[in-house]
């Protein structure tokens, strides 16, 4: 099927100058595979994205963290996709579990940035995922397709769309997803996609896992065959993220 590994980086709300610094150092020395095996996209915090895309190896690219719904204007604390455009930044991560639940960004909101993030001319990583109480209560394919439905009724063209299934118990606990957990909802998602969307679209989207990735657990994770590569969190700080980049081979 060939859909290219793809390795994110979110750096969330961390770092300062001399940190960012060094993260970038430890990328731009390391020997990971050619940018024909992965894609690999770090996301700072906007303020460190001029500073990160000056110095990043050319073969690595950045992402944004969110931006506005629309249009920019009298939307005081925003950026908008237009701004991030005009940076030359191509990715946005758009729909993070933090966004919906800890500022309730709903299902229709996401899809509506993203339709705007596309619209534009950005690239977006797509977040879906289910909390606690959700996978226990049985409903998690439920929700992963709620959330998937709401960005699909509002775009056409997936072609500069990565989904991330990243269930909320997996975020930041240490408590990584098993391969085969991580592969139904993957597995899942790609049946809902042929179903709903298309057979041309569910065979080329890539689908990655996001939810305690570090060095160790991450080559198992990307052995699974609808598991398209990461979005890491807390290891994307670290020279770890350098060996989970390595993990596409
Ligand atoms: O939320 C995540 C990436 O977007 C995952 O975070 P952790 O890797 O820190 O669990």
């Amino acid at each position: 099927m060939g859909r290219k590994f793809f390795v994110g980086g979110n750096w969330k709300c961390n770092g300062t100058t001399e940190e960012v610094k060094k993260i970038v150092t430890t990328l731009n020395e390391a020997q990971v595979p050619s940018g024909d095996v992965v894609d690999v996209v770090v996301s700072p915090p906007f303020v460190f994205l001029p500073l990160v895309q000056s110095l990043l190896r050319s073969d690595f690219h950045v992402a944004a963290q969110n931006c506005w719904v629309r249009k920019g204007g009298a939307f005081t604390g925003e950026v908008s996709a237009e701004m991030l455009v005009n940076l030359g930044i191509p990715w946005v991560i758009i729909g993070h579990s933090e966004r919906r639940l800890l500022l309730n960004e709903s299902s229709e909101f996401i899809g509506d940035k993203v339709a705007y993030a596309l619209s534009q001319g950005l690239k977006v990583i797509a977040c879906v995922g289910e909390t606690l109480e959700q996978r226990e209560s049985g409903s998690t394919l439920d929700v992963v397709s709620a959330q998937t439905k709401a960005i699909a009724d509002k775009i056409s063209n997936w072609d500069n769309v990565v989904l991330a299934y990243e269930p909320v118990w997996a975020i930041g606990t240490g408590k990584v997803a098993t391969p085969d957990q991580a592969q139904e909802v993957h597995a899942e998602l790609r049946k809902w996609l042929h179903k709903n969307v298309s057979a041309e679209v569910a065979g080329s989207v890539r689908i990655i896992y996001g939810g305690s990735v570090n060095g160790a657990n991450c080559k198992e994770l990307a052995g699974q065959p609808d598991l398209d590569g990461f979005l890491v969190g807390g290891a994307s700080l670290k020279p770890e993220f350098v060996d989970i980049i390595k993990s596409a081979l």
